[in-house]
């Protein structure tokens, strides 16, 4: 598991372990650090020439030291100091450093262009603009800078891209790019989210001696060495039922192949046993591409509701299926809840819950359940409203009937896109519920817990099907017992890795992916045996 610390426990973490320390030894420690990583990208690259850029904090003071370390092992280095203030603003022990080793000092607002001209030649740029004491965005001058900087050149982030706000939280489009970040202990919350985590590029931590083991992460990502320790492994004593039964209420006559693609992936994910509820299109699919299946209503370990449920339909077989659904919902089983599922959650479960929206769908549910809560005087719902307008860019609406809520406003997909952490926030604020909110980084929500954020999957996922695949895999884990939190961030994992695998840099299909799960289980199970230790 890869765990993000955030910026208030870091700084506890390192004032403890300064405390212990001769002065000034936790940025030595960085900088050599930093200075190894930039060498070996140097010796890649065949590049000779670094630029340092510096800003007035310790991530300046960690970038100077770096770039004396470069210099002394014979690259060609300069740095140009970013502050207003010139020299005077920047870490003195570090400047001295550099112009000891013979580093270029330069002054950016001595002269823009001539600084820009020193960005431009690098082969190596180390952005140590601000780190964890920035505020996001970049000023006028650090934009041009960062402007400058070669294509081709290699950019290194200290600690984090400079502009970015490293608890991850407010996008920023006014940040370094890099492809590679530098980071001291442990990983930042805005590494491993969407706001951040294209800007971060590769990510590479770097040993300081500070003791994060104990400390509450911020951020968790599971990685494939935790698949043997979470993925449910019948032992002797099990049989079917003990092992779980997964309940499908999915697929209708208008969207049939959704209820494949959901059993199919429960099926590959191993699950002990399958119910299918549908009406007769999908039940012969059902019928045919997964025989095992059981159709019909019985008792179940857990339910997976909604994809490829057709709400909207009206004939007495549909009629039955969306009661099916329902009951689900206010059963006190598991349930994952997809798609046309979405559509039937009325607020909090009492029961583990798992809801999967992409950022449209979290957007309609969040109008619909905010919505509801508002106008509900007695608040029978359950559902408490949150802070209404704490989202930045949401647009007003028209108040219920009663006119008092005004200052509501309607969530768009793009909103969601913009501040997804956020979001999916509200949405567990409102059900109570574990949020699962897709994308190229998939966040997992719940209560309580570190935020899980998922990035295993290639671009070619975004394929129609995709999500009824995931559904299928984590019903399976609710089924077999797991919590919604660990259930829907290791589904997310397998689900990416497998279509990963089933990509091979290509387009695949949902089925593929469906497919593809049992023999990723297999193969991660098998990596984590023998993994030593
Ligand atoms: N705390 C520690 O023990 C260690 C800290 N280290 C380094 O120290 C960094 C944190 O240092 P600081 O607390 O000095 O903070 P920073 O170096 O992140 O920057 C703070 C300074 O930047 C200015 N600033 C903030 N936002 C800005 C913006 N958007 N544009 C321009 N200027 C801006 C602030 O006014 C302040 O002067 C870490 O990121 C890491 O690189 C490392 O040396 C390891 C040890
Ligand atoms: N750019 C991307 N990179 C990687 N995975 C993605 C990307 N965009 C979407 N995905 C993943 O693809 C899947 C799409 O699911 P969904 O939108 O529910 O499709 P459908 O409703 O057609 O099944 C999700 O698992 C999502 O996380
Ligand atoms: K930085």
């Amino acid at each position: 598991m890869i765990r993000a610390h955030s910026v208030e426990t870091v700084r506890a973490a390192e004032a403890a372990a300064m405390a212990q320390l001769p002065e000034g030894e936790l940025m030595s420690r960085a900088a050599l650090g930093l200075a190894e990583v930039a060498a070996a990208r140097l010796a890649d690259t065949e590049g000779t020439t670094v630029v340092g850029l510096v800003g007035a904090g310790d991530n300046g003071g960690d970038t100077l030291y770096a770039v004396a370390h470069l210099a002394e092992t014979g690259f060609a280095c300069a740095v140009v100091l970013v502050p207003p203030s010139g020299r005077s603003g920047v870490h003195v022990g570090g400047l001295e450093s550099a112009e000891v080793a013979g580093v270029m000092v330069h002054v950016a607002a001595d002269g823009a262009a001539a600084a820009a001209d020193v960005v431009a030649e690098a082969d190596l740029v180390l952005d140590g603009i601000v780190g964890i004491g920035g505020r996001p965005g970049l000023r006028p001058e650090a934009a041009r800078l960062v402007d400058a900087v070669d294509d081709d050149a290699w950019v290194i982030a200290v600690d984090l891209a400079s502009g970015l706000d490293p608890a991850g939280e407010e996008g920023e489009d006014d940040a370094v790019w890099a492809d590679e970040t530098v980071t001291f202990g442990t990983p930042k919350p805005v590494h491993l989210l969407p706001a951040g985590e294209a800007a971060t590029g590769r990510l590479t931590v770097v040993d300081i001696g500070v003791d994060l083991a104990e400390a509450p992460a911020a951020v968790e990502r599971l990685t494939w060495d935790d698949v043997v320790d979470l993925w449910p492994v019948p032992g002797s004593g099990d049989d079917k039922y003990s092992r779980g039964v997964l309940g499908v209420v999915a697929g209708s006559e208008a969207y049939p192949g959704a209820a494949v693609l959901c059993t199919t992936s429960a099926a590959e994910a191993g699950v002990g046993m399958l119910r299918y509820v549908g009406t007769p299109t999908p039940v012969g699919l059902v019928h045919q591409a997964v025989p095992e299946a059981v159709v019909g209503d019985g008792r179940v370990q857990a339910w997976a509701v909604g994809p490829g449920l057709d709400t909207e339909a009206d004939d007495e077989r549909s009629r039955a299926q969306l009661e099916a659904a329902r009951a689900a919902l206010a059963s006190d089983l598991p349930v994952v809840v997809d798609a046309g599922g979405l559509a039937l959650v009325e607020g909090r479960r009492t029961a583990p819950t798992v809801l999967t929206p992409h950022a449209g769908e979290l957007a309609r549910l969040l109008n619909r359940l905010e919505t509801r809560s508002a106008g509900t005087a007695d608040g029978n719902h359950g559902a408490p409203v949150t802070s209404a307008g704490e989202s930045r860019g949401r647009r007003p609406v028209t108040g219920p009937a009663d006119g008092d809520e005004g200052d509501r406003h309607e969530v768009t997909a793009d909103d969601v896109k913009g501040d997804p952490l956020g979001h999916a926030r509200r949405l567990v604020a409102l059900t109570g519920a574990t949020v699962l909110l897709k994308g190229a980084t998939t966040l997992v929500v719940t209560d309580g817990e570190p935020v899980r954020s998922q990035a295993d999957a290639p671009p070619w996922l975004a394929t129609a099907g995709a999500g009824d695949v995931l559904s299928g895999v984590i019903g399976a884990l609710l089924a077999a017992g797991l919590t919604p939190h660990d259930a829907a961030s290791l589904g997310a994992l397998v689900h990416g890795v497998t279509a990963d695998r089933v990509s091979g840099g290509g387009p695949l299909r949902a089925l593929a992916v469906a497919h593809g799960i049992r023999p990723t289980v297999r193969d991660l199970l098998a990596r984590g045996r023998s993994a030593p230790g």
